[in-house]
């Protein structure tokens, strides 16, 4: 049994329309917000999102573009990009019941302000519960119910046991945790990390280069989480470690599918959310003003800014100082 009956879903993406899917699995009543009227009806009318084809909709799931039917639900599953959080929680603010749990599923670092998921939301609404869900989970795998595990982390640990109570069943696992700063990082730094690990595929360098590239790169996240205060077992973990392993096997992530392109000397593939190219600047000058060193963020967000070519790039990393492994 759980308190949280009803979840609304704001952001009818590929990611939203999966989490709809989970918590009507998971026997919740179910509503889905697309911002767009055309698109709520669209949904609607096919019972399937284009953004997530070959999904057929639960009927458990309502679909509508009406933002104060959606901030009814017990608890609110905000799933729209990390750079437009902000403005959907600003949005969603004046409309929600004091107390109501919303739980970032965005995985970056807002620009500009340098903030996490978490505290977008605690400053876009002061009266809400702002918890994280992330870790390794293409929306497509969620939405078809193969198995699948991820961190859900609120500062109130009741909360995340909560929450994950509502959204849990026999194919999709989420584990709870205190630990909202270091399940932010995994899901933020990840991204940029695997556009990294896509550069090294297109390029053709070989499978020890891709394990050289993941691991050291899980060294500079390990690196930027400590300075945070994040735990060894959330880094180490699903949102961490685990999405980390996902995200730079092979290009169904798109992060990986951009550094892919990237090392191929080909355009960036058009209408696909890269969420590490917007994350990699911000990652690098969040990483300094903590003293942290991360080479491979760092070469990210210089290929990506065009300062730098790749293969530069990779020689300055293959010729750094030569130092201890930590
Ligand atoms: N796709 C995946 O496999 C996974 C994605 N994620 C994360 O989830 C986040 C979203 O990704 P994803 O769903 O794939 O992206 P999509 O581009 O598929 O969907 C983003 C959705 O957010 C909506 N949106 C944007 N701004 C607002 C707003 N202000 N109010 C309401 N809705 C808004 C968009 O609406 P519109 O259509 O009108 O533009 C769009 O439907 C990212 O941070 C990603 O890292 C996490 C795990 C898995
Ligand atoms: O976060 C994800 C998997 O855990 C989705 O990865 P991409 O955003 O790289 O597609």
């Amino acid at each position: 049994m759980t308190r949280f009956q009803t979840i609304s879903i704001i952001g009818a993406g590929a990611w939203g329309t999966a989490l709809a899917a989970v918590a009507a699995r998971a026997g919740r009543g179910v509503t889905l917000y697309a911002r767009d009227p055309d698109h709520a009806a669209r949904i609607a009318a096919a019972r399937e999102n284009p953004r997530l084809p070959g999904i057929p909709l639960a009927d458990s799931i309502s679909i509508t573009a009406d933002l104060a039917q959606a901030a009814r639900a017990a608890a609110v599953l905000i799933v729209v990009p990390a750079q437009h959080l902000r403005g959907a929680v600003m949005h969603l603010a004046p409309l929600l019941p004091d107390g109501t749990p919303v739980v970032a599923c965005a995985k970056g670092i807002e620009h500009g302000t340098h903030k996490f998921m978490t505290e977008v939301i605690a400053e876009a609404a002061p009266h809400a519960t702002a918890a994280i869900l992330s870790g390794p989970s293409f929306a497509d795998d969620v939405a078809r119910g193969l198995p699948t595990a991820v961190t859900l982390a609120a500062q109130d640990e009741a909360l995340a046991a909560d929450l994950v109570q509502a959204l849990g069943s026999p194919t999709f696992r989420p584990y709870h945790s205190t630990d909202v700063r270091g399940v932010e990082i995994g899901g933020a730094a990840k991204n940029v990390l695997a556009i990294a690990a896509g550069i090294v595929a297109g390029r053709k360098l070989g499978a020890s280069a891709l394990a050289a590239l993941t691991t050291r790169g899980f060294a500079e996240l390990v690196r930027l989480g400590r300075a945070f205060g994040a735990r060894g077992e959330t880094l180490t973990g699903l949102s961490g470690l685990g999405d980390l392993i996902l995200s730079c096997a092979g290009p169904q992530s798109r992060n990986f599918a951009a550094g892919l392109a990237l090392g191929r000397g080909e355009p960036l593939p058009a209408g696909k959310l890269a969420e590490g190219q917007y994350t990699a600047p911000v990652l690098v000058e969040l990483a300094a003003s903590r003293g942290v060193e991360m080479p491979v963020a760092q070469a990210v967000a210089a290929i990506l800014a065009g300062t730098v070519t790749i293969d530069a790039a990779i020689e300055a990393l293959m010729l750094r100082p030569f130092k201890a492994e930590e």
